[in-house]
């Protein structure tokens, strides 16, 4: 039976409203409104120094935005504690290689704020590493240092590290700089299935215009300065009833 889309039925993940920031006075983001809602691919081009990483920053509250107001799952951001219902991968070239961590380590790292870094693992947390482990595809290489692995390897560690906590928004900043062309084609595999099959939302920063066409369409739904946005949209997947359906099913 056909359904017609209702958009009502997706919540808001990320809102944004008038936000503006500088670097002292270079102004990198001007005025920028957009809502990313529940199960939404955002996918985010833009030439170097457009300010793709610094909004992505903003978001995860690592900068404050300068003026106008964000919101994270319906609250404003300074109110916003949940962060572990968001997982966040910065760009690979923030990342020290020499760093002594194991993937493992690496891994269950992201159940950790800063503090609690170096506290005894539980039982339960060491299954949700292997489960996150297990859903990337690197069990195998779980003793390894970090360091000692291939950039296609490092980023299925990192996208782990922000899988740990079964996040709703998975931010990702260039997740495929520096990898060849396969692993680059098989990690969009990954993700655009879990976007599929999970209820995720996804933004992404990539340059990556062939893959963000092919999935996410040829045009931009939106322009900021030099950022382009393409979307696709939840109700591109599936409507909301089979949705709802699936979510009383679990
Ligand atoms: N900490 C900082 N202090 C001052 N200026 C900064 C800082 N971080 C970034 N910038 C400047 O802000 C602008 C936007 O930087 P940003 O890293 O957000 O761009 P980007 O679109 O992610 O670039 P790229 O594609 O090269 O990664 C650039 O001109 C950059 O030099």
């Amino acid at each position: 039976m056909y359904t017609p889309f209702n958009d009502d039925c997706h919540e808001p993940v990320v809102e944004l409203e008038h936000v503006s920031f500088s670097y002292r006075d270079q102004q990198v983001i001007s005025d920028l409104s957009f809502t990313v809602k529940e199960r939404d691919f955002v996918g985010i081009i833009g030439s170097n120094g457009a300010g793709k990483s610094t909004l992505m920053r903003m978001i995860v509250g690592l900068l404050p935005a300068g003026a106008g107001s964000i919101k994270l799952f319906g609250q404003p951001i300074r109110k916003f504690k949940d962060w572990e219902r968001i997982g966040y991968v910065p760009q690979k070239n923030s990342f020290n290689p020499l760093f002594p961590a194991t993937v493992r380590e690496v891994v269950l790292s992201g159940l950790y704020n800063n503090k609690n870094l170096f506290r005894r693992v539980r039982k339960s947390q060491q299954t949700q590493c292997d489960d996150a482990l297990e859903v990337m595809g690197i069990q195998d290489i779980a003793g390894k240092r970090i360091g000692e692995l291939s950039g296609g390897q490092q980023q299925r560690a990192f996208l782990a590290r922000a899988m740990i906590n079964h996040p709703d928004l998975l931010i990702l900043d260039e997740p495929t700089v520096g990898i060849d062309a396969k692993t680059q084609a098989d990690f969009f595999e990954l993700i655009t299935h879990m976007h599929e099959h999970h209820h995720m939302t996804f933004l992404m920063v990539s340059h990556d215009m062939g893959m963000v066409e092919s999935y996410l369409g040829k045009h931009p739904k939106q322009q900021n300065g030099n950022i382009n946005f393409y979307v696709r949209h939840s109700h591109e997947i599936q409507n909301c009833e089979v949705r709802d359906l699936q979510h009383s099913l679990t």
